[in-house]
């Protein structure tokens, strides 16, 4: 049981960079429509396919390398779903060995719930709201599938570090401050602002007097969002925001490390303050490549992998200061 769990949870990483791709190479509507891809299973590629889904779709000719980001994301997803089912049957079935069930439930609705935001993600054409909602799902996923893995493996803390409990506040504060700065990346992403400022510490001259709050976070009624349809203020004032909160994020986060590893007994939470660190002095490092490189592929997809690994190490810490044994 513990390698399907793991199984599923390198499947549910890949599923997550496969989307950040999506993302981030404009592929969110690659495929006009859900489940399928212009009504086939597959990308249409013959001649015969494409006039048929241009017929149905005149409005998007198809664009292969699009089709296949959309669908190669979507296989994967479907696969994660059935070993996330077969996990929860597993559970269900060996009951009686005392594994925990309530979680692989959680898991199964989460995934349903996920598969209905990307189909929305597609039907309402990239609406931010469902495509920073249906990051956050995805790395919600990722969360509970390593909380799981947590739970399975016989680890224990030596000599239980009873001391350490009263960093568990601290400990939450800091995984619900990496949500909330996880959802105002996924807005950034979701609205096409990763190019509003380009420049650092802050943004252009002027940046404090353009500052849109109420605009940069309401929903915009629209047809299509493909490319946003926030304006430049409101589109600085979102990148902005989530420059303040990885700044918030950096000193709250190395201030509780360097708490939990001077606090620390064991030489387990000694290394998880370390990687604490490392992990969000890399993640602070790819955002400002984001905007000095004005967003490349690969540093764009590493910055959401290493948020992933981020809020993981969160869910580490958090779950090993309040297990028991
Ligand atoms: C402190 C920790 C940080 C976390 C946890 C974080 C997390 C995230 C996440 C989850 C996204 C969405 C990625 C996606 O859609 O695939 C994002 C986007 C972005 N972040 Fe951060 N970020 C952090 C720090 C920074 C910093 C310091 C900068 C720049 C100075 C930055 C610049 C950006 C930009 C430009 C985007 C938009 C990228 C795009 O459209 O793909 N981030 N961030």
């Amino acid at each position: 049981m513990r390698k399907l769990v793991l199984a599923a949870l390198l499947l549910a990483f890949v599923v997550v960079i496969l989307g950040a791709y999506t993302r981030l190479t404009d592929a969110g509507l690659g495929c006009p429509d859900w489940p399928g891809c212009y009504g086939f299973l597959h990308v249409p590629m013959h001649d015969e396919h494409v006039e048929l889904a241009e017929a149905a779709f005149p409005e998007r000719p198809v664009e292969a390398h699009k089709a296949w980001n959309e669908m190669i994301h979507r296989y994967f997803a479907g696969a994660l779903g059935l070993v996330i089912l077969a996990i929860f049957l597993i559970s269900l079935i060996k009951r009686a060995h005392h594994r925990p069930l309530k979680l692989p439930f959680l898991l199964v609705g989460l995934v349903t719930f996920q598969a209905m935001l990307g189909m929305w993600t597609v039907t309402m054409n990239l609406m931010p709201l469902v495509v920073m909602g249906h990051l956050l799902g995805g790395f919600t996923v990722l969360s509970c599938l390593f909380l799981l893995l947590l739970r399975l493996t016989p680890y224990r803390i030596p000599g239980g570090d009873p001391g350490l409990r009263r960093l568990a506040g601290f400990a939450l504060l800091g995984l619900l401050i990496v949500i909330g700065q996880i959802a105002l990346g996924g807005w950034v992403s979701a609205n096409y602002a990763a190019l509003a400022c380009t420049e650092l510490p802050v943004c252009e001259t002027n940046w404090l007097q353009r500052l849109d709050l109420p605009g940069a976070y309401s929903v915009v009624a629209a047809d299509n969002y493909e490319f946003g349809t926030h304006d430049y203020d409101e589109r600085m004032t979102m990148h902005i925001m989530h420059r303040f909160g990885a700044l918030l994020t950096f000193v709250y986060l190395c201030w509780f490390a360097s708490r939990l590893y001077k606090a620390a007994s064991s030489s387990l939470f000694r290394k998880l303050a370390v990687v604490l660190v490392l992990v969000l002095g890399l993640q602070v490092a790819l955002g400002v490549g984001n905007v000095v490189f004005s967003l490349p592929i690969a540093i764009a997809v590493a910055h959401n992998a290493v948020g992933a690994c981020l809020l993981l190490t969160l869910v580490m810490i958090n779950y090993t200061l309040l297990r028991k044994t």
